[in-house]
């Protein structure tokens, strides 16, 4: 398989998990409403267990359904389940973190921080997956470049389908 297209393959699961609370969103803050130190909320609305929980499953079950399409790309179901787990989990904390620093800096939930809201989510991602299937240095810049374009595209779709208030 070419090495570009195998990354976009590899990072799908983290590519959903990240887009899907969006569909998924629950009520219930991650934060359950309480406010850090500084006054100002840990992680905001914009995070709910619903969300998370449901991105976490969604990314997985990319995996999965990756696993039937190409066996030999994951080896093993364990492995498919595993890489996809790891990816979906280190896309959704990635998230929290850029949550949790755009409220230490006073930025509103749903405010765009340019950089954080594309990379922050996939750097956490390839480091958590990085241990059971690793990428070349160049799959990885390739994923760094074309990421924050199908964040901006994936927004604007998801704007235009009314899953967001704002289109990034
Ligand atoms: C403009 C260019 C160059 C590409 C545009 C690609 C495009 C239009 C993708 C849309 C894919 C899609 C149908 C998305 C689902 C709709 C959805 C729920 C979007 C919600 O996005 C919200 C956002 C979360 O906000 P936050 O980042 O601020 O927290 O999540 C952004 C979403 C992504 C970063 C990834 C979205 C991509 C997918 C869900 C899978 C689509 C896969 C590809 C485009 C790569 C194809 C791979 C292969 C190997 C064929
Ligand atoms: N763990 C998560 C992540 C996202 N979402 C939902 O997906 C939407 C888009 O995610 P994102 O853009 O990351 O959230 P923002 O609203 O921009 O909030 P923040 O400023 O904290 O990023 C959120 O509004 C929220 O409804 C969720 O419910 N739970
Ligand atoms: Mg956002």
């Amino acid at each position: 398989m070419n090495p570009l297209l195998e990354a976009l393959w590899y990072i799908l699961p983290a590519y959903f998990a990240n887009a899907s609370p969006v569909i998924f969103k629950g009520k219930t803050p991650m934060d359950f409403g309480k406010k850090f130190k500084d006054g100002r909320r840990i992680l905001g609305d914009g995070k709910t267990w619903r969300g998370f929980f449901g991105g976490l499953l969604a990314g997985t079950l990319v995996a999965v359904i990756q696993y039937y399409l190409t066996p030999n790309f994951y080896g093993s179901l364990a492995m498919a389940l595993k890489l996809g787990f790891a990816l979906s989990l280190g896309a959704l904390l990635g998230d929290l973190i850029g949550s949790f620093i755009k409220r230490r800096v006073g930025m509103p939930r749903g405010y765009p921080a340019v950089g954080l809201d594309q990379w922050g989510f996939i750097i956490t991602a390839l480091l958590l997956a990085y241990p059971i299937k690793a990428l070349s240095t160049g799959q990885v810049l390739f994923l760094l470049v074309v990421t924050p374009f199908i964040h901006w595209g994936a927004n604007i779709f998801a704007y235009k389908m009314g899953w967001k208030s704002v289109p990034w």
